[in-house]
């Protein structure tokens, strides 16, 4: 998403942040649900400490890790040495790889419409798997974002998530939004 305005930064807590970790159960049906494919380049947005990059890379994939919170972004460094690339920065700020990549992300809800917009706009993303809060996984799969892309990519909501999924648990329901480039 190039040429933004530099968002602003979280502030210390819990809620700012986002941080409702996958257990590691889930996260491995998550990904087993993807269509990842050894080799691939895989962006998780939003890591954490590495919920999803671990069964990603069990699977060899080439995993690019973004995580903005400095000590998450330092444990997914410790916890994953040289086997995955892991950058600190706001995932808005992102610019996109040159080369065609998919998403397995469980990213902060607050910006579930921008990061997907972010994505449908460019044409090098072949799929994306996104946890998301099941409003909006409703909301952007029926509406307007979904008919403004259809030429390009399918939206579709997958698996649904029960609360326990997380540690801890979230005030809302969550799904997977599935993008699939036609
Ligand atoms: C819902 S947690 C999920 C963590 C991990 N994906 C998992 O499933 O365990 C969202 C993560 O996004 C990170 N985050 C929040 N705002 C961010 C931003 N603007 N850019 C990158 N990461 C961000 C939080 O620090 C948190 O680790």
């Amino acid at each position: 998403m190039p040429g933004r305005q530099r968002p602003g930064r979280p502030s210390g807590s819990r809620r700012a942040w986002g941080w409702h970790p996958l257990t590691a159960d889930w996260a491995e049906r998550v990904v087993e649900a993807t269509p990842v494919r050894p080799g691939d380049l895989v962006l998780d947005l939003g890591a954490g400490t590495g919920a999803l990059t671990a069964p990603l890379t069990r699977l060899g994939a080439e995993v690019l890790a973004v995580e903005l919170h400095p000590g998450r972004a330092a444990r997914l460094a410790e916890r994953f040495g040289g086997e995955v690339r892991v950058l600190a920065v706001d995932l808005r700020e992102l610019r996109w790889p040159r080369r065609p990549f998919r998403v397995v992300a469980s990213p902060p809800y607050q910006l579930s419409t921008e990061l997907v917009r972010g994505l449908l706009g460019t044409d090098r993303l072949l799929s994306a798997d996104l946890v998301l809060q099941r409003g909006a996984v409703r909301r952007l799969s029926d509406g307007g974002v979904r008919a403004r892309h259809a030429r390009r990519y399918r939206l579709s909501e997958g698996g649904r998530l029960p609360r326990s999924a997380f540690r801890p648990p979230p005030q809302v329901d969550s799904s997977v939004l599935r993008v699939r480039r036609r």
